[in-house]
């Protein structure tokens, strides 16, 4: 038997075996005919088709099974899954160890729907060799252009050109479709591929050569990209480079731009006939724009990426200052004809690089003097209201409970952006200024050497919404408020910082969120911003942001800062203090940075006493401002935590410096705040000429905090513990002592017998699985019902084991001596507890 029918033969059995395989499986899709008949006869399997029909397998298989010439049945058809189907197939195929040969392929080709399984189940299956020679030599062609556009130079272009494809198309009838559509993909994407985020001059003029030449003089590449949709796209980046070659010409970039975008009309042709009544073809048309939507989209989102990275580069500020901005409205309603989540995404992507200020200037504008005047810097929208009526329709569209959060944000977002433009005054004089501060690219001027003001322009910099900044509200040169109304960050930054920093977390969006989130700080809105998150479910993205960005970068600048060897000199000192002024602009911004999970982190990175050498250099430095006595009271205070300022040296200077000026400082009560002795030699009044006066009242007592940390210390004394003796004292509001304690091992674990060492290897030969804490022996020697508001002074701060036991049993306030294990796990879990508990905690010096 010969190759081809032993083939054929095989082909038939699998076949069969589909059908076996797919047994009482329902069509997934629906059209017959001569799709069946030609199957029938290429795979000459008509015997066994009628052995089939004879006895059909199942009934729903039974209406399918028609006469091969019979003319299509109206099956109706149904949504197919390609994935799936091509999957049930291979299955079957791969099920009776079947090698795709005659079947050669099984995929999803919506438009090249040829043959078909007479069992009911789509397939594709080519077996055409014609077919398979004509990819062949789309591939061939694709890969020759793609080779010749890489080797392509200025100055080989000529010679170069000659070879191209589409140039040398061999078969116009048939092929040369295939063979342009391919070869406007490779121009693409090599175009494309070789445009990098910051194009230097060279690499655009360059560009600029392959595609006025190569694109430009070759009529049917147009007509191809017709066909694909894609001529928009084509039109733009070939205005742009044009823009680039002559680019003095703002005219004629103005009459270029707006003539590329008539082109869409020829779009719409195609959808409507000359009435305005959606042609016959309507739905394959949409099927075809489908298919080719992707691509074209694919391609057109790189390229607007690119634009705005022109933008940013300077190099394309002229055109974005001539806005585009009816190309872009009209490429917004083609993609609107097709609303999905995606294209929505998409025409957020769009609807960003519109320059709104611009647009509404032009709604306003009145008189053709004001046109003509704004024409000559401003690309005019040939049909205003059809803006608003996508906005409109973007909108709506938005509320499908489909569109994912991000997306409706995005879209709202713009939606109020435009709204506020709108209610801004964009007078004569805006436009005016616009114009006027509007920076021009002279004749000459290398592209990335142009000079821009930074904020000069009025409006909002087309920027794609990925690196969307929020634009800051400084006043533009001109002294005007810039016409944006004011964000309410919150609402509008949550979900954007949530979402974006997922997509791309690089320095530069860092950046923006750092500024963002400043900004939210500032205005005090970090509670609220919160709660948006969480609302939109992106609060754990935004805690990972926050986290990322502000606190952090702030700990390292201070860090950074700290690392300089000329740390003492002032400009470090002031470059700390102004971050630390940020940090420390007031006690409630203090606590709130304590509850940021992230910057006790970012604490514990900087190491404690780095951090608070630098708000004792802090306190120093406020002494040089005009502070108010509560002011420096406060700083006093702060000063005292000495607990988080273990250097002493820069500490006793501020403390010093900070009392020297601020002599009215109020000190609360001896307990609270300084922990001085009230009672001094200087103020001592038992004191005169140098003898005791025994009739008056004693007053270098023992203050209450020292009583009761003394308490502690003794009982402290009666520990076994030979590295770490610790007392806790347990004191009432009305201070009366309720409980004391010391370290010791539990009653009736007889000390001498127990391990008092730390060092065995055997966890159960060291100390600390017996020991009870002092804390812990404190609480349970209470001598009263409830400890509910007492406080508990202790030599040691506490571990997390009793910082349980300390927030159950209600203790309010600690006051410890020491913190030498304040970096250590225990400890920095302990004080989590605390603060989260709303436990006080100090650390005090005994006199
Ligand atoms: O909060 C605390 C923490 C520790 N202790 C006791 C437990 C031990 O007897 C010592 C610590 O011994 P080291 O050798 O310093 O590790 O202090 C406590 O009572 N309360």
């Amino acid at each position: 038997m010969s190759k081809e029918k032993n083939r054929t033969q095989y082909n038939r059995d699998v076949l069969f075996q589909i059908g076996g395989a797919l047994k009482d499986r329902p069509p997934v899709y629906g059209s017959m005919g001569l799709g069946l008949q030609e199957t029938i006869r290429t795979l000459d399997i008509s015997k066994s088709y009628e052995d089939l029909r004879s006895k059909p397998r199942s009934k729903s298989l039974m209406k399918y099974l028609r006469d091969p010439g019979a003319s299509s049945p109206s099956v109706p058809i149904r949504q197919a899954d390609p994935a799936k189907v091509a999957m049930e197939v291979n299955k079957a195929l791969t099920k009776r160890s079947y090698t795709p040969g005659s079947l050669a392929s099984i995929s999803w080709r919506p438009l090249s729907i040829n043959y078909m399984c007479p069992l009911g189940v789509k397939t594709y299956v080519d077996n055409d060799a014609a077919s398979a020679a004509k990819s062949d030599l789309i591939r061939s062609k694709e890969k020759e252009t793609r080779k010749i556009f890489e080797n392509v130079t200025t100055d080989n272009y000529e010679t170069m050109k000659k070879t191209l494809a589409f140039l040398s198309v061999p078969d116009r009838e048939t092929k040369e479709d295939d063979l342009l559509n391919a070869t406007v993909a490779v121009v693409f994407d090599v175009v494309l591929d070789g445009l990098t985020t910051q194009p230097d001059w060279t690499t655009v003029q360059h560009l600029h050569v392959k595609l006025l030449e190569g694109i430009g003089k070759r009529e049917c590449f147009w007509e191809v990209s017709a066909k694909l949709k894609e001529h928009i796209t084509l039109n733009v980046v070939k205005v742009m480079f044009q823009c680039y070659h002559e680019y003095s010409n703002l005219q004629k970039f103005e009459k270029e731009l707006i003539s590329s975008s008539s082109s869409c009309s020829s779009i719409e042709s195609e959808f409507c006939d000359g009435n305005g009544n959606k042609s016959k073809s309507v739905e394959s048309t949409r099927i075809t724009y489908a298919k080719l939507k992707y691509r074209s989209r694919e391609r057109s989102l790189r390229l607007m990426q690119f634009i705005a990275s022109l933008y940013n580069s300077q190099l394309l500020r002229l055109t974005t200052t001539c806005n585009s901005c009816q190309v872009i409205v009209d490429f917004i309603a083609l993609h609107l004809q097709f609303p999905s989540e995606q294209n929505l995404e998409y025409i957020c992507e769009l609807l960003s690089l519109v320059n709104f200020p611009r647009l509404v200037g032009d709604f306003k504008m009145k008189t053709s003097e004001e046109a003509s005047l704004h024409s000559v810097r401003g690309a005019r929208l040939t049909n205003p209201s059809l803006l608003q009526d996508l906005l409109n329709q973007i909108s709506t569209l938005s509320l499908n409970p489909s569109v994912s959060p991000r997306v409706r944000f995005c879209v709202q977002y713009l939606m109020n952006l435009y709204k506020n433009i709108c209610q801004c005054d964009v007078n004569e004089d805006t436009t005016r200024s616009v114009a006027k501060t509007t920076p021009l690219v002279k004749a000459g001027d290398k592209g990335g050497d142009t000079v821009v003001t930074k904020g000069e322009v009025c409006g909002l910099a087309p920027v794609p919404l990925m690196s969307l900044s929020i634009p800051s509200p400084s006043p533009c040169s001109s002294g005007r408020k810039r016409p944006i109304a004011s964000f309410d960050y919150p609402y509008e930054t949550a979900p954007f910082i949530g979402s974006h920093i997922k997509v791309n977390a690089d320095t530069q969006v860092a950046q923006e969120l750092e500024d963002i989130l400043r900004k939210v700080v500032q205005m005090d809105k970090k509670s609220e911003l919160n709660a948006a998150a969480k609302q939109l479910n992106v609060h754990q993205t935004f805690r990972a942001v926050e986290k990322k960005t502000i606190w952090k970068l702030l700990a390292h600048e201070i860090v950074k800062q700290l690392e300089n060897p000329e740390l003492d000199p002032p400009q470090a000192t002031t470059n700390i203090a102004n971050f630390l002024t940020e940090l420390f602009c007031s006690e409630e911004s203090l606590n709130w940075l304590a509850e940021v999970g992230s910057f006790i982190e970012a604490r514990r990175n900087l190491q404690t006493s780095s951090m608070w050498r630098v708000v004792a250099i802090h306190c120093l430095t406020t002494l040089n401002q005009m502070l108010t006595p509560t002011q420096l009271t406060e700083a006093l205070k702060r000063t005292e935590r000495r607990d988080l300022i273990p250097l002493p040296k820069y500490f006793a200077g501020s403390v010093n410096a900070l009392r020297m000026s601020a002599p009215k400082v109020q000190v609360e009560n001896d307990m609270d705040s300084l922990n001085v002795n009230e009672g001094t030699v200087s103020n001592n009044c038992n004191y005169q000429n140098g003898t005791k006066d025994l009739s008056k009242k004693r007053v270098d007592f023992l203050n209450w905090s020292d009583y009761f940390m003394g308490v502690a210390l003794l009982s402290a004394m009666r520990s076994k513990d030979p590295i770490t003796q610790v007392g806790a004292c347990i004191v009432t509001e009305e201070n009366k002592i309720v409980g004391i304690g010391y370290n010791g091992m539990p009653s009736g674990c007889d000390d001498d017998e127990f391990p008092w060492g730390k060092e065995s290897e055997f966890k159960t030969e060291n100390k600390y699985m017996y020991v009870c804490h002092a804390e812990m022996n404190a609480i349970l020697n209470k001598i009263v019902g409830q400890l509910n508001g007492c406080r508990m002074y202790v030599a040691l701060f506490p571990c997390n084991e009793c910082a349980k036991l300390i927030i159950q049993s209600g203790i309010k306030d600690v006051i410890y001596l020491s913190n030498k294990n304040w970096n250590q796990d225990s400890c920095i879990a302990s004080r989590r507890m605390l603060d989260a508990a709303g436990v006080t905690y100090r650390c005090v010096s005994i006199s």
